[in-house]
C-alpha cells in the first residue's frame, strides 16, 4: 500500500507477482543445480516443475510402449544410477542401481522403512502385514511364510491342479465358444485362479456364490487403489474411491463373519484340528498362534493383505508368460515338449500333479524368470529414509522417500545380455554358471534379479506364484493350442498387465480333450 493508502495499480502488482515467481523459479533452479553439483550431498537430479515436478513426464513416460528412457536417460544425464527427481508430490531419489537397492532391502525396518500413501493404507486395514513394522511385521511375516512357503505339500499342489482344472474344464464346455473353439479373456481367468486360490488357503471355502459375492466387492476394492482418493470420499460413493472404501467394510464383514464362526467351531474342537497336526488354512493357523492372540480384526486385515498381494501379480505373470510364449514360437515348443513328456509319464488321464512332476519343469522356470524380468509385475518399492543414508559419495537425509527401480535393473544392458528382449534360455545358461535366480539369494544373480523383493519383506508368496503359474502353464498347454482373438499390447500404467486381457482362441488338442 502506498501512503495514501490506495491499492497499487494493477501493472505493479502483476510486475511484483512475476519478480516473486521468477525468483521461485531461480531458487528452484539453484536448488536443483545445488543437488547436482555439490559431491557428498543429495544424488545428481533435477526436481523439474514446482509442485508437479516430474510426475508427468513419468506418467506420460509409463503411458506409452516403452517407459525406459525416463530412467535411461536421466541415469546417462546425471553419470549416476542414484538420481533425485520429484515425483508423486514428494523429492524422491530413485535407485537403478542394484547395490543400493540390495541395501535398502535389507535395511527395511532399520535405516529405511517401507511407505504407503495414506490412501491405499486406509484401504489396507492398520493391521495389514503390508503396514506394520517391527517386531510385529516379523512375527506376521514368518507365520505368512510358514503357510505360504510349503507350496510343496500334497495337498496344496493337489488342490491348485484341480483349481486350474476346473477352470480350464470349463474353456471346453460346448457353448463356450464355436465349436471346438473357445473364446477367452485369460486375464480374467487368471484372476479367477488366483482369487480362488488365495481364499481356499485363507478359509477353505470352495469356489461358489459367496466367493463370487466376495469377488465382486473385492474388485471394487482394488480398483481403488488407483483411483483419486477425494478427501471425504466415504460420502462420495459415486467416485471410483468411495466405492472402494465401501466394498472394503463388505469384503471385510464377509471375512469377519467366517472368522467368527470358526473362531466358535474351535472353541468347540479344541486345536490341532487339522490332519496331521498340519493347520488347515491360514485363518486355523491365525486362530491358534501365540496361544490364540490375535483379535477379529488382526485377522481380518492380515487376510485382506494376502488377498491383495497375490492377486494381480500372478494373474498378469500367468498372462504375459502366455503372450510372450506366442510371440516366441521356440520356446512354446520347448515348453510344450517338456509338459507331454510329463503327462505320457502319467498317462493321458487326470491323474494330479506331483511334487516331483513340479520338480522336472526345468525350462517353464526358465520362462517363469524371464517373464518376471521382462514385465517387472513390481517394478519397484518405495521406502522412506528413518536415517540419514550414506552411500558412495551422497546422502540421502532422513525422511527422504527413495524408490529402489527393479525394473531398471532387470532391463538395463549392463546386468543382461540383450536385456529388452524376451529370452528364457539365458536362465538355463545361469543355471550352468552356478548362479541360483530367485529372490532372496544372495549370490550375484540373487542380487541382481529381485522380482520379489528382498529382506524382511521378501515376498512370503514367491515360491506358490512359481508353483500356480507353472501347473497354470501344464493344463493350459497340454490341452490347447491358441492363438491372439485379436492384437492386445501391454501397458504400464498405473500397473503392468495387457490393455484388453488377453483375448486368445482355443482350440482342444487332438488326443487331450477335456
Ligand atoms: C508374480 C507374483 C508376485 C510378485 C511379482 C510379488 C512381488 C512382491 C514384492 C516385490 C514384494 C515386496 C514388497 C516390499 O518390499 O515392499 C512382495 C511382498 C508381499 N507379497 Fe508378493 N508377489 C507375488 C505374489 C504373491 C503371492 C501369490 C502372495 C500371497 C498369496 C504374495 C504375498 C505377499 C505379501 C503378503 C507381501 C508383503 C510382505 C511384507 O511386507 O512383509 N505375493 N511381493
Amino acid at each position: 500500500m502506498d501512503a495514501g493508502g490506495t491499492p497499487p495499480p494493477l501493472p505493479l502488482l502483476l510486475l511484483a507477482a512475476a519478480a516473486a515467481l521468477l525468483g521461485a523459479a531461480l531458487g528452484w533452479l539453484l536448488l536443483a543445480w545445488r543437488s547436482a553439483a555439490r559431491p557428498g550431498r543429495l544424488p545428481p537430479g533435477s526436481t523439474g516443475l514446482p509442485l508437479i515436478g516430474e510426475t508427468l513426464r513419468l506418467i506420460a513416460a509409463y503411458k506409452t510402449p516403452n517407459p525406459e528412457p525416463f530412467i535411461d536417460e536421466r541415469v546417462a544425464r546425471h553419470g549416476s544410477g542414484v538420481f533425485t527427481t520429484h515425483v508423486f508430490g514428494e523429492r524422491t531419489v530413485f535407485s537403478a542401481d542394484p547395490a543400493f537397492n540390495r541395501l535398502l532391502l535389507a535395511a527395511e525396518g532399520r535405516a529405511v522403512s517401507c511407505s504407503y500413501p495414506s490412501s491405499i493404507a486406509t484401504l489396507l486395514g492398520p493391521r495389514s502385514l503390508l503396514l506394520t513394522a517391527g517386531p510385529a511385521h516379523k512375527r506376521l511375516h514368518s507365520l505368512t511364510l510358514a503357510r505360504l512357503g510349503r507350496p510343496a505339500s500334497p495337498p496344496l499342489l493337489a488342490h491348485i491342479d484341480r483349481l486350474v482344472l476346473a477352470t480350464v474344464r470349463d474353456w471346453g464346455r460346448p457353448g463356450a465358444g464355436a465349436g471346438p473353439a473357445a473364446v477367452v479373456r485369460l486375464l480374467d481367468e487368471a484372476k479367477k485362479i488366483t482369487f480362488n486360490l488365495t481364499v481356499w488357503q485363507l478359509v477353505s471355502i470352495e469356489p461358489g456364490p459367496w466367493t463370487e459375492s466376495l469377488r465382486r466387492e473385492y474388485v471394487k476394492l482394488v480398483d481403488g487403489f488407483f483411483s483419486i482418493p477425494f478427501p471425504f470420499a466415504y460420502l462420495l460413493p459415486f467416485t471410483a474411491y468411495g466405492q472402494a472404501l465401501k466394498a472394503r467394510k463388505n469384503v471385510a464383514g464377509a471375512l469377519r463373519e467366517v472368522i467368527r464362526k470358526r473362531m466358535g467351531e474351535e472353541a468347540g474342537t479344541g486345536p490341532g484340528a487339522g490332519r496331521n497336526g498340519e493347520k488347515k488354512d491360514m485363518v486355523e493357523e491365525l486362530l491358534e498362534a501365540e496361544g490364540g492372540s490375535f483379535s477379529v480384526e488382526e485377522m481380518v486385515d492380515f487376510c485382506l493383505s494376502l488377498l491383495v498381494a497375490g492377486y494381480e501379480t500372478t494373474s498378469v505373470l500367468m498372462t504375459l508368460a502366455v503372450k510372450f510364449l506366442t510371440e516366441t514360437p521356440t520356446a512354446l515348443a520347448q515348453l510344450k515338449e517338456e509338459h507331454d513328456s510329463i503327462r505320457h509319464r502319467k498317462g493321458k488321464d487326470e491323474q494330479p500333479l506331483q511334487w516331483s512332476d513340479y520338480k522336472s519343469m526345468p525350462f517353464t522356470q526358465c520362462v517363469i524368470s524371464e517373464t518376471l524380468r521382462v514385465a517387472n509385475l513390481i517394478s519397484g518399492v518405495f521406502r522412506r529414509a528413518n536415517a540419514d543414508i550414506h552411500f558412495k559419495d551422497y546422502v540421502i537425509p532422513k525422511g527422504c522417500r527413495i524408490f529402489a527401480s527393479f525394473r531398471a535393473v532387470h532391463l538395463s544392458p549392463e546386468h543382461y545380455e540383450n536385456a529388452r528382449a524376451f529370452d528364457p534360455w539365458r536362465w538355463q545358461q545361469s543355471k550352468k554358471e552356478g548362479v541360483r535366480v530367485v529372490g532372496q539369494d544372495a549370490q550375484q544373480g540373487g542380487s541382481v534379479f529381485t522380482p520379489f523383493g528382498g529382506g524382511p519383506r521378501l515376498c512370503p508368496g514367491h515360491e506358490l506364484a512359481r508353483v500356480v503359474v507353472s501347473v497354470f502353464l501344464h493344463r493350459l498347454v497340454t490341452r490347447f493350442s491358441w492363438e491372439e482373438a485379436e492384437e492386445d499390447r501391454v501397458v504400464f500404467f498405473p500397473t503392468t498387465r495387457t490393455l484388453k486381457g488377453y483375448p486368445i482362441i482355443l482350440r482342444r488338442r487332438p488326443g487331450w480333450d477335456v
